[in-house]
């Protein structure tokens, strides 16, 4: 198994007038292929895991490492360019665009880099057909239900082929069907990538390849659930 994604005793504390808030400690952990579900009681640091693993924030101890590249290192700048080229991202809150149609959306990141537009168009729609919404491709955002805009992001997660997938609580608000929808899909393009999923979900959580349980701001647990 291939590691891509390490975090070193990674910590991140908050100030808060004279309190210091210890958001995270001394997590390490090395991403393997395949999906890893980030578990924990609200409060417990998995958001700032997220946030650190993929850049958007640096830690206040130890590093996060893509291969040989400290990322932490990086400017805010080559993070982006590092997230765009490596990460995908799902989100609760499905941020499309509302003024773009969902093929527009999905091509947005090739846009950002610099595919021509007829590969853009092509690799969309080849990307919506495999969420199941090729029919939907000319639809704006407000014209799809929560499940489909969850595919629709999911397609643009994955329009740059990135080896690093994150989800954060990616079936929030959805009802049953689309949960189970959005879940399959996500879980099918985790297995040749790294997912880190974080979620309250226990049950989702439970079709990963492996759980961490964060509890205050510390990895207390590595489980690997039973398969099936
Ligand atoms: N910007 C911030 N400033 C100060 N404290 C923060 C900040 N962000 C997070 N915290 C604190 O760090 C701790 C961990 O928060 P975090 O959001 O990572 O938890 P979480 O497990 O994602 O929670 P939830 O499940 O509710 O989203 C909490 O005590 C939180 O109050």
């Amino acid at each position: 198994m291939t590691s891509v994604l390490r975090a070193e005793n990674l910590g991140k504390r908050y100030r808060q007038g004279e309190k210091e808030v210890v958001a995270l400690e001394g997590f390490t952990f090395a991403f393997p292929q395949g999906s890893t579900a980030v578990v924990g009681p609200s409060g417990s640091g998995k958001t700032t895991l997220l946030n650190l693993l993929a850049g958007f924030d640096l830690p206040t101890e130890g590093g996060v490492y893509l291969g040989e590249l400290a990322l932490n290192r990086l400017s805010e700048d080559q993070r982006a360019e590092v997230r765009l080229q490596h990460m995908g991202f799902v989100f609760q809150q499905w941020n499309l665009i509302p003024t773009l149609t969902a093929w527009e959306n999905v091509a947005f990141p090739l846009l950002l880099a610099g595919l021509p537009p007829k590969a853009r168009k092509e690799r969309a729609l080849e990307l919506l057909e495999r969420v199941g919404l090729l029919e939907r491709a000319h639809h704006l955002p407000s014209r799809l239900s929560g499940g489909e805009q969850q595919r629709v992001a999911l397609a643009r997660a994955l329009a740059l082929d990135p080896p690093i997938l994150f989800a954060d609580e990616p079936t929030g608000n959805l009802d049953a069907t689309s949960r189970e929808q959005v879940a399959s899909l996500l879980f099918e393009a985790g297995e040749k990538r790294t997912l880190i999923l974080v979620t309250h979900d226990l049950e989702l959580a439970s079709q990963a390849d492996r759980i961490l349980h964060l509890k205050g701001g510390r990895l207390v647990r590595v489980a690997t659930p039973a398969p099936g």
